[in-house]
């Protein structure tokens, strides 16, 4: 914190934390293999932390980074350097603005990876045509001036549902409860998770993604689930039991609410098929699965 040497009620005020960077930089980059074209989506935010009170207290820039540079440096580094995955191009940015930025000491970069896939014509996978494929893929990789690294992935916007196989009884009932007990409803989420890879900067960061999400999928469709808290452990579970590169993942899971209508009172009976989606509120269900310290 920095003494800016005003007083206000006697006590000093300083300037707390700061940082600063590029938001929502979009990039797109097409590798053009002949006959077989791919195609990379990222929405990129840089942001630097370290010593820039001088900026903040004096407005002397001297030392700091435009964010323009930034923006021109993603898709600079773009060209030769986003080869593979999101996360692998994060480190390489990380590493290129310590180097370059020489008042910041810690940098992070996120990412979310909008995804295409490749549409089949006629049968076939088609060279250079997609379609926006479900959920998206996060990443975000910090790093600062001692060689610390940390790299995190996730998944956003992942809508899934089971039209049966899920429940919700054995709740605390006061005088405020209404809703019944069942052991037969819609589950459906709509996944939110990220995990951890500690420091390891170079692992196959593709296949691990592309692996979790696989288990994370099947593991939602494997079991009765007698709730949502239930079920996001299990998840979890299975993704540190099968993947030993991940140290802890997080899951927030909004409970998609599907109701039976109530079709009695047009004298029809309804036998778990009609149903009204409820859009507010929803329950939230949040939380973390991890690897014990010993
Ligand atoms: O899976 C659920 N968890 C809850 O905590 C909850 N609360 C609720 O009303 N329905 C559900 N379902």
């Amino acid at each position: 914190m920095t003494d800016t040497a005003s007083k206000t009620s006697g006590r000093r005020i300083v300037l707390g934390h700061t940082n600063y960077g590029k938001s929502d930089i979009r990039l797109v980059k097409v590798f053009r293999n002949p006959g077989r074209h791919e195609i990379k989506e990222l929405r990129v935010d840089v942001s630097q932390e370290g010593d820039f009170a001088a900026a903040h207290v004096e407005g002397d820039n001297t030392g700091l980074m435009a964010t323009d540079t930034m923006r021109n440096t993603v898709y600079a580094l773009a060209r030769d350097r986003l080869t593979g995955s999101a996360e692998a191009f994060g480190v390489e940015l990380v590493r290129h603005f310590l180097e370059a930025a020489p008042r910041a000491n810690r940098v992070r970069v996120s990412m979310v990876e909008h995804l295409w896939e490749r549409i089949e014509a006629g049968g076939k996978p088609h060279e250079h045509s997609f379609v926006r494929a479900a959920g998206e893929r996060t990443a975000e990789v910090v790093g600062d001036e001692e060689g610390n690294f940390s790299v995190e992935a996730g998944i956003d916007d992942l809508l899934v549902l089971k039209t049966t196989n899920s429940g919700w009884a054995g709740f605390l009932r006061d005088r405020f409860t209404t809703l019944p007990e069942t052991d037969d409803r819609i589950l459906s989420t709509v996944v939110t998770s990220r995990w951890s890879y500690g420091g390891a900067t170079d692992l196959d960061f593709d296949r691990l993604w592309e692996g979790i999400r696989r288990r994370i999928l099947e593991t939602f469709t494997d079991h009765y689930s007698p709730s949502v808290q239930f079920t996001l452990h299990r998840m979890g579970r299975a993704v540190l039991e099968s993947f030993p590169e991940v140290e802890r993942i997080h899951f927030s899971l909004p409970n998609r609410h599907h109701l039976l209508y109530d079709l009695e009172r047009f004298g029809m009976e309804n036998p778990g098929e009609v149903f009204h989606a409820d859009a507010e509120p929803y329950g939230l269900i949040e939380g973390t699965v991890e690897r014990s310290a010993s």
